[in-house]
């Protein structure tokens, strides 16, 4: 598989310049191949949103390198950067970010239309029947369910068909059921549509449905799990000894 992220002694300091810089992240070397379905782990504060915030090209980093697609961030330039953001990512948040204005037919449609393309009505119609939204298409993001919203951020995400999907903490605000179902839907489109998912989360029942695994400590990766090497039983309970730490 193609490796589409690639990090050498990555470091990010913020405030570089002033009297109290903050090394975020500190050395960080990794390599994500097309497909994978990675989780973060890690304390509070260890470094987590910066890392994903950098990996999804959002935010600068200090010292080291990264590759995307093999070429380096920094001979890029803010409009391939933005190119790239457009064509490969998409973003789920904790909160979701709907439009309380917009009907939730409108949210899931507006990447569409500031990116000016197409809406294919079969993709739409396929996306929103398998998350089981379409009863819902002229409501307000207030008129709906926290589970709902949830699904409703997915198929704003997924109408855009990206490649990689960077989630942080999606189900930060969810109950355990609709915890599950959300990382389920992650883990078929992962499987099926082959979308690499890049994910932060606390749970260790959501990292059980990754791949790999990396666990952050003040900045520096302490442990990197692959599911591969290990049955599925010894990944998780790897896991669930690490979460206990956090
Ligand atoms: N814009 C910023 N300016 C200065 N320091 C920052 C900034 N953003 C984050 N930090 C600091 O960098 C460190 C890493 O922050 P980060 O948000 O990446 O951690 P995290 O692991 O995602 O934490 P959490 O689980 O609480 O969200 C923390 O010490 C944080 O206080």
């Amino acid at each position: 598989m193609e490796e589409i992220i690639k990090t050498e002694m990555l470091t990010k300091i913020y405030n570089p310049l002033s009297q109290n810089p903050k090394l975020a992240l500190d050395q960080i070397s990794l390599s994500i191949k097309e497909g994978e379905f990675i989780t973060i782990m890690g304390k509070s504060g260890s470094g987590k949103t910066t890392l994903l915030n950098i990996l999804s090209t959002i935010d600068d980093l200090t010292k080291g390198k990264l590759f995307i697609y093999g070429k380096n961030i920094f001979e890029m330039s803010d409009s391939e950067k933005a190119h790239f953001r457009k064509e490969n990512i998409g973003f789920i948040f904790q909160n979701f970010n709907l439009l309380d204005t917009l009907t939730i037919r409108e949210n899931i449609q507006l990447p569409l239309k500031l990116s000016k393309k197409k809406i294919d009505q079969d993709d739409f119609d396929r996306i929103v029947g398998e998350l089981e939204i379409t009863d819902i298409l002229d409501k307000y993001p207030f008129e709906c369910s926290g589970g709902q919203t949830q699904r409703v951020a997915v198929a704003r995400t997924l109408i855009m068909h990206p490649k990689i999907i960077f989630a942080d903490e999606p189900t930060g605000n969810l109950d355990g059921v609709r915890s599950k179902q959300l990382m389920q839907y992650l883990e078929k489109v992962n499987q099926e549509d082959k979308i690499t998912v890049i994910m932060v989360t606390h749970d260790p029942l959501d990292a059980a449905y990754s791949s790999q695994m990396y666990y952050i400590e003040d900045g520096k990766i302490k442990d990197h799990l692959m599911k591969n090497d290990d049955s599925f039983d010894t990944y998780f309970s790897k896991i669930v000894k690490i979460s206990m730490e956090l």
